[in-house]
C-alpha cells in the first residue's frame, strides 16, 4: 500500500506529548514531506527545556511512523528556537561569534539591513539547476544595473564558490561582520567559503538554522536592491527557517519539465503555500536541446511540463532556458554564461528584465 499524508498524519494524532494532547494538536510540526517511502518533518519547539520533553516524544513519533507498511526511511529532526540558559546563550552586547553553526536565535520573520528584497530560489529535486540559474540571474539583474547579491545557503552542497569562481575566505576586520566578496558585479557569500571544502557539513536541524541566520544578519550586505538565496533542493530546515524568519519577498522555484522534478515541484509550492511565503513565479531549466552540430531541437526532459503546472497552479511562469553544454562548462569555470553574450545570456538577460519590470528584483 502507498503511503499517504493522512496515514501519516492519523499515525502522529496518535503520538501523545507531555502536555495530555498529541503530536498534531500540538502544533510543533514543520515541513512534513511524505514520499513514497519515506517521512521528513522538522518538530519545533519553544526552547530547550520544551526540546528535552519533546525527546521521548520523537522517538516514540519514529518508531510509529517506521512499523508503518512501506515506510524505510524516517527523518524527524526536534529543534528549539532558542538555545539553553545560561550556558550557550552569548549576554547580550556581546559581539556575535563569527564560528558558524551556532544555536538559532528566537523571533519572527526580521529584514535584513539595507536590503530591499529577499528572493528565495528553490527547487524541489536536487540537479535541476537552481544553482546554476541563481548565479546566472544574479549576474544578469546586475548587468541591468541593479544592486544584486547572492547568497548560497545550500549547506550541503554549496557550489557558488565554484559557479561564480571565488573562493577567497571572507574578512571579517571588526570580528562581528561578515565581508562578502565581489565577482562579476555580485555581492556574495557562500557557507561553502566558511567550512573546509573538504570537509563535510554534518549539522542537524538548530546548528544549520544559526548558520543561516548569521549569513543573513552578520554579513555586510550593504545596499541591495535585491538578495538572491540559493537554497538547497527539497522541503528541510534550511526553507523552514529562512521563510519563518526572514522577511521573504517571495519564492521562485526552477524544475525540469520532467514528471520527477515536477512532483517534487509541487511539494516545494506546497510547502511555500503552508510557510505563508508567496511563490512569485516558476523557471523551466533543461528546457530543450539544440545540437550544435545540425541545429535540432530536442527535449531530453520533456519541454513545457512547468509552463503548464504554472499555469495549472495559476502562478506566473517566468521563462525557459535550454540545456547547453557552455552552460555547465561556464558554471564549471567560475564564470556564469550570463556574464558574456549569446542566446543563453540573452534568455537570462529577458528573464531578468521580466522580474525587474514586475517589480520583483
Ligand atoms: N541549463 C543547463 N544546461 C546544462 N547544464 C546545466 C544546466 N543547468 C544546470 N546544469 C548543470 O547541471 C548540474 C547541476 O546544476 P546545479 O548545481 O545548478 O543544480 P542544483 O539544482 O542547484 O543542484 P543541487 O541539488 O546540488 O543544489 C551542474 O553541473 C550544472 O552545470
Amino acid at each position: 500500500m502507498a503511503l499517504d499524508r493522512n496515514m501519516v498524519l492519523d499515525t502522529l494524532r496518535r503520538v501523545a506529548t507531555p502536555d495530555g494532547g498529541d503530536l498534531i494538536s500540538s502544533d510543533t510540526i514543520r515541513a512534513l514531506e511524505v514520499g513514497d517511502s519515506s517521512v521528513r518533518f522538522v518538530i519545533e519547539v519553544a526552547d530547550a527545556g520544551d526540546g528535552q520533553a519533546m525527546a521521548p516524544v520523537r522517538d516514540a513519533a519514529e518508531a510509529a511512523l517506521r512499523s508503518l507498511p512501506g515506510v524505510d526511511d524516517v527523518s524527524v529532526v526536534l529543534t528549539a528556537h532558542s538555545a539553553p540558559k545560561p550556558a550557550q546563550a552569548a549576554p547580550s552586547g556581546d559581539a556575535p561569534s563569527l564560528k558558524l553553526g551556532r544555536h538559532p536565535t528566537s523571533g519572527g520573520p526580521e529584514k535584513v539591513a539595507g536590503v530591499d528584497r529577499i528572493l528565495a530560489i528553490a527547487s524541489g529535486k536536487g540537479g535541476v539547476g537552481k544553482s546554476t540559474v541563481s548565479s546566472n540571474l544574479a549576474v544578469a539583474l546586475a548587468r541591468q544595473g541593479r544592486r544584486v547579491g547572492l547568497l548560497d545557503a545550500d549547506i550541503y552542497g554549496p557550489s557558488q564558490p565554484r559557479m561564480m569562481g571565488v573562493s577567497k575566505r571572507p574578512a571579517s576586520p571588526d570580528g562581528k561582520t561578515i565581508i562578502p566578496l565581489q565577482a562579476h558585479g555580485v555581492t556574495m557569500m557562500s557557507i561553502g567559503l566558511m567550512v573546509d571544502p573538504d570537509q563535510a557539513v554534518v549539522w542537524r536541524g538548530p546548528m544549520l538554522m544559526g548558520a543561516l541566520q548569521q549569513m543573513l544578519g552578520q554579513v555586510a550586505w550593504g545596499e541591495l536592491d535585491v538578495l538572491l538565496v540559493d537554497l538547497p533542493p527539497g522541503t528541510g530546515d534550511v526553507q523552514l527557517t529562512l521563510c519563518q524568519r526572514t522577511h521573504l519577498t517571495g519564492a521562485i522555484v526552477v524544475s525540469t519539465p520532467q514528471d520527477v522534478a515536477l512532483l517534487d515541484a509541487r511539494k516545494a509550492i506546497d510547502m511555500f503555500g503552508k510557510l505563508k511565503t508567496p511563490v512569485l513565479g516558476l523557471i523551466e531549466n533543461m528546457s530543450s536541446f539544440f545540437c550544435p552540430n545540425c541545429g535540432h531541437e530536442s527535449h531530453i526532459f520533456g519541454h513545457g511540463g512547468v509552463r503548464d503546472e504554472a499555469a495549472k497552479l495559476d502562478l506566473p511562469f517566468l521563462g525557459e532556458l535550454p540545456i547547453d553544454l557552455d552552460t555547465r562548462l561556464a558554471g564549471d569555470a567560475g564564470t556564469p554564461i550570463a556574464a558574456g553574450d549569446g542566446p543563453v545570456a540573452d534568455a537570462y538577460a529577458q528573464l531578468a528584465a521580466g522580474l525587474v519590470k514586475g517589480g520583483i528584483a
